[in-house]
């Protein structure tokens, strides 16, 4: 019997919310089904707008107030989705077999897990090392485990595509029995988002994904470039949190690690907003949530400072172009020269064809161009290919699917998770 799952990503500024129905005798290699999608977004900069999809009808970005938080969202969008009557598969919370959950940060975890009391507490401790996206993400489990009690939870996390990344790329030149002792090495994020490019450029290309090399970018609110060889991460630019590497709405990217010391006498302090559940200094404060286009520019959204003239919003994106060549260079020699595709995705690789523009003008002596109509109108497809016509290497804009790939992540690890759900309380 068709069974439904739903597909929950919790980003730092969004919540995106899937629905989709296995397909009948589905088998490992299935596609699930999609029913409905929705998302709220701007969740950092209100008023949040709801966006909706199902089948022919669509709410394309209608203002709601009073959504706070990713929780808020959450139980906003399930709301919304079992109201519609046109979506007769949910119309029950019963009828929710699977949720998925995107977890950032995963610590050592190579793989999905169901969601027990276990699991859930060893979330919780990784709460600290990513400070914008666990807690908010473990609201959500909560009030999915109240609501949907019938459900398996599954947390999906995006630190388990990077398992992969060699030990002289994941190490820290740090004394090596604190770095153990405290699990401080790179584990880097995005990584279902990545996994969905693999896959799709694989696809794309005719290609078993084991031969894919690509540099991928999601750039969204939080932003990282991902150096892909044999269809495996070889390296990313986020580090123990999320917050290294490229500069995002509110976080500051990599800086010089003495810089806070000097930009507050009370860095090492408990921040205000520090929980019993999270507990976060003063400078990890000011760099995860007041650094980034918020502090440069006075807002969080890119679109808006990509289509303006103002000084301010001139150096914000002249700030994450240079930082994002910073990347693409190292790692198109890390690859030997042999790349298959640059690619962008997340909200802003996807929408900013101004940006994308720039990035790949500055990185034009390895061998990228862009052809300017096909960039400027991407349409519905997954995979858009944005490159001249004598172009050395090509350039793709990836509609990046989170959910879509966590839902896959179902049909193909079904027994397990039932297994794991029967041996624990899940
Ligand atoms: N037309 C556009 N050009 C550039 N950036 C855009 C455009 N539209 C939206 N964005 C940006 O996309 C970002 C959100 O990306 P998204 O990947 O959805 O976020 P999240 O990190 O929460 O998952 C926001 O900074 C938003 O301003
Ligand atoms: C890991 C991360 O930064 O995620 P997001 O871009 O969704 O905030
Ligand atoms: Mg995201």
């Amino acid at each position: 019997m068709p069974e439904i799952i739903l597909s929950i990503n919790a980003g730092s500024s969004s919540v995106k919310i899937s629905v989709y129905k296995s397909p009948n005798h589905a088998t490992p290699d299935s596609t699930p089904i999609q029913l409905a999608e929705a998302s709220i977004e701007g969740l950092t900069a209100p008023p949040a707008t709801l966006k909706y999809s199902r089948g022919d009808k669509s709410i394309k970005g209608e203002e709601i107030q009073d959504i706070k938080s990713q929780e808020d969202a959450f139980r906003y969008i399930l709301d919304h989705l079992t109201k519609d009557d046109g979506l007769p598969e949910l119309a029950r919370h019963e009828d929710i077999h699977f949720a998925c959950h995107r977890v950032v940060h995963g610590g050592d975890y190579p793989h999905s897990q169901v969601i027990d009391k276990e699991t859930f507490h060893h979330i919780e401790e990784l709460s600290d090392l990513a400070p914008l996206h666990n807690a908010p993400a473990l609201s959500i489990v909560e009030a999915s485990s109240k609501i949907l009690p019938g459900a398996i939870n599954v947390a999906y996390f995006d630190s388990a595509f990077h398992a992969t990344i060699p030990d002289y790329i994941h190490t820290y030149p740090i004394d090596q029995t604190v770095a153990k002792k405290n699990k401080l090495r790179k584990y880097g994020f995005h990584g279902i988002s990545y996994d969905f490019i693999t896959h799709a450029v694989g696809t794309y290309l005719s290609k078993p994904t084991s031969d894919v090399n690509i540099i991928a970018l999601h750039l969204g609110s939080g932003a990282s470039a991902c150096c892909i060889k044999a269809g495996k991460s070889l390296d990313t630019s986020m580090g123990l949190t999320p917050l290294a590497g490229l500069p995002g709405a509110t976080r500051s990217g990599s800086i010089d690690p003495s810089l806070m010391f000097h930009f507050t006498h009370s860095a090492g302090k408990p921040s205000r907003s520090s929980s019993e559940k999270m507990h976060i200094t003063e400078a990890e404060e000011i760099l995860n949530k007041k650094s980034g286009w918020k502090s440069l520019t006075g807002t969080t959204d890119f679109g808006q400072i990509s289509g303006s003239e103002r000084a301010e919003d001139v150096l914000a994106f002249k700030i994450f172009v240079d930082r994002i060549v910073n990347y693409v260079a190292p790692y198109f020699t890390k690859l030997n020269g042999e790349v298959d595709a640059l690619v962008f995705a997340g909200g802003i690789g996807e929408r900013g064809a101004k940006l994308r523009t720039a990035v790949v003008d500055g990185v034009k002596c390895l061998g990228f161009a862009l052809d300017g109509e096909k960039n400027e109108g991407s349409g519905d497809e997954v995979v858009t290919d944005i490159s001249k016509k004598d172009a050395r290497y090509k350039t793709l804009i990836i509609k990046t699917d989170e959910q879509l790939q966590m839902a896959k992540g179902v049909l193909i690890d079904r027994e397990r998770l039932e297994r794991e759900k029967g041996a624990g309380s899940g």
